[in-house]
């Protein structure tokens, strides 16, 4: 019998790519199960968690507590998000509470093995995230340690912000380096700038902002998501995969 873990494990795995996780940050805090639910009902395969300390980054959002709350009420993947200074003093805390892929900032973890192979022993997924300036020979040497890496497209600490085009370069220089990784994006996606983020390599989207419409028909603002990177992949997404590319210089 597959642990509850293995078993969102492989879905987590086996979500075809681009994969849409919706971001839980700009959701109605006062009804997030309802909002979980209603995530749920328009088919998302997995949730972004958003874990900021004011101190990484200048807000605060929530804490193992809550994240095990959530893990109660659904069975969907959890991709935490630690937008903190001190990953490696929470990161039970956090595998404990339920979350299955655990993404760690390499601007807070400089010299991160040690504490992905951690991740990893836990029996999670481990991912790099990099903020804009962060350049992709930062990540470089940690690809073959990571699951995912997550290419910031905002200055993180907030939802709602400008999608920063520049980034997308670093997402195809990952891809072309390692076709097989998962690489994600987050900040400003929309059904404006998902083609462009497929387009380029992407193979994950977390969606905020653009997901939560007042009537609450996230089967439609998630599809314009989902519509606009189908339409990336088919300009070249795939391509930019590059099966046997040589990594960039
Ligand atoms: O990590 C973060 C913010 O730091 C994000 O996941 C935001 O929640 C994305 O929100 P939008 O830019 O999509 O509104």
């Amino acid at each position: 019998m597959p642990s509850e873990r293995t078993e969102r494990l492989r879905r987590w795995d086996g979500a075809p790519a681009p994969l849409i996780t919706p971001s839980l940050l700009d959701c109605d805090f006062a009804r997030v199960g309802e909002e979980i639910r209603a995530l749920e009902a328009a088919g998302v395969e997995a949730l972004h968690l958003d874990v900021m300390d004011g101190h990484f980054v200048p807000n605060l959002s929530y804490g193992p507590p809550v994240v095990a709350d959530w893990r109660a009420v659904t069975d969907l993947p959890f991709d935490a998000h630690l937008m903190i200074s001190d990953p490696a003093r929470y990161l039970d805390a956090f595998v404990d509470a339920g979350a299955d892929s655990i993404l760690i900032h390499l601007e807070a973890v400089p010299e991160p093995a040690d504490l992905l192979e951690r991740i990893r022993g836990r029996g999670c997924r481990a991912g790099l995230v990099i903020n804009p300036p962060t350049p992709w020979a930062a990540v470089e040497p940690h690809l073959d340690r990571v699951d995912s890496v997550l290419v910031m497209s905002v200055m993180p600490g907030f939802g709602g912000q400008q999608f920063q085009e520049a980034v997308l370069e670093k997402v195809r220089a990952i891809r072309r380096a390692r076709p097989a990784l998962r690489v994600a994006i987050d900040g400003g996606i929309n059904a404006s700038t998902a083609g462009r983020a497929v387009e380029a390599g992407a193979t994950q989207l977390v969606v905020g902002s653009a997901t939560y419409r007042p009537d609450g028909n996230y089967a439609a603002s998630l599809g314009e998501v989902a519509e606009a990177a189908r339409r990336g992949l088919e300009g070249g997404g795939a391509a930019a995969a590059g099966a046997g590319a040589s990594p960039p210089e």
